[in-house]
């Protein structure tokens, strides 16, 4: 059901080891909700979906469906479907066949070849399925990678900085994508454009690893003083004919 809670975090935090990455998180996510996950480098975003995706071990509570999550286990992670933002570290199959393939054999499912065929159809990537996926471009890496994880029907996708690899027509197919997908998504970047056109929710996390907006991404845009402190905007000197000048930019495609 649309607006039930999905999600809850409960004062989350973080560290590699002396490295602060999350600092007292907390988070509410409804069913079906589509989330813009900003903030710079190193502000703790990978971090923040790894934990979501219970891929580390946290300070703090998680719950999931209203039931706190413990560890790890193959139902959640059935659940919950994290794109990497380096493609290459989810690869070890030999074809992109069996890249698909490979979650749907672990979790069980027995018609495995319909199914992939089915997914790489909707991709419109069933030229690559005899390919191995260390041959592809980043982009098609991308879709792959995210074609292997949509097969298995997760409730919730992580996906972090999906389009960081795509050319201007792949990021644009695979936002139109994701705004029709009917599943909850948090999509981290730092890219303010692509987080705009992806969804009206906004939440950014502040150089100190702590959430510092949560809210209407409208807003969030005529907020400066928050895209200053995030760093999501910046000031640089630059040329106008013959005069040089400086202000703060949003930089938009
Ligand atoms: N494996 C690691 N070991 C130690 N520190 C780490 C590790 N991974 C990340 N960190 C640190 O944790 C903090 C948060 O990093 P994280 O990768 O979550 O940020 P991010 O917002 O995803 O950044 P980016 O936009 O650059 O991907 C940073 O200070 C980073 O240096």
């Amino acid at each position: 059901m649309e607006n039930e809670e999905l999600i809850k975090l409960k004062n989350i935090s973080f560290k590699y080891e002396n490295n602060l990455a999350l600092d007292n998180i907390n988070l509410e996510v409804k069913e079906k909700e589509k989330i813009s996950l900003l903030g710079c480098n190193g502000s703790g975003k990978s971090t923040l979906l790894r934990v979501l995706a219970l891929l580390y071990k946290f300070k703090g509570e998680y719950f999931f469906k209203g039931k706190k999550v413990k560890k790890s286990n193959k139902e959640f992670r059935k659940k919950v479907g994290i794109l990497f933002q380096n493609p290459d570290a989810m690869i070890f199959n030999p074809t992109v066949f069996d890249e698909i393939a490979f979650s749907l054999k672990e979790f069980g499912f027995l018609d495995i070849e319909d199914r992939v065929l089915e997914i790489a159809k909707k991709f419109k990537i069933e030229h690559l399925l005899k390919k191995s996926p260390l041959e592809l471009s980043g982009g098609e890496k991308q879709k792959v990678m995210l074609a292997a994880i949509l097969v298995y029907g997760p409730k919730v996708l992580l996906l972090d900085e999906p389009t960081s690899a795509m050319d201007p027509r792949t990021t644009g197919w695979f936002l139109d994508f994701m705004i029709d997908l009917d599943i909850t998504t948090i999509l981290a970047t730092h890219d303010l454009s692509i987080a705009y056109e992806f969804s009206n929710r906004a939440v950014v996390m502040s150089e100190e690893h702590k959430i510092i907006y949560d809210g209407d991404m409208e807003e969030l845009m005529k907020d400066l003083d928050t895209l200053i402190k995030a760093n999501l905007i910046h000031k640089h000197r630059h040329k106008h004919k013959s005069f040089i000048h400086s202000h703060y930019h949003l930089h938009f495609q």
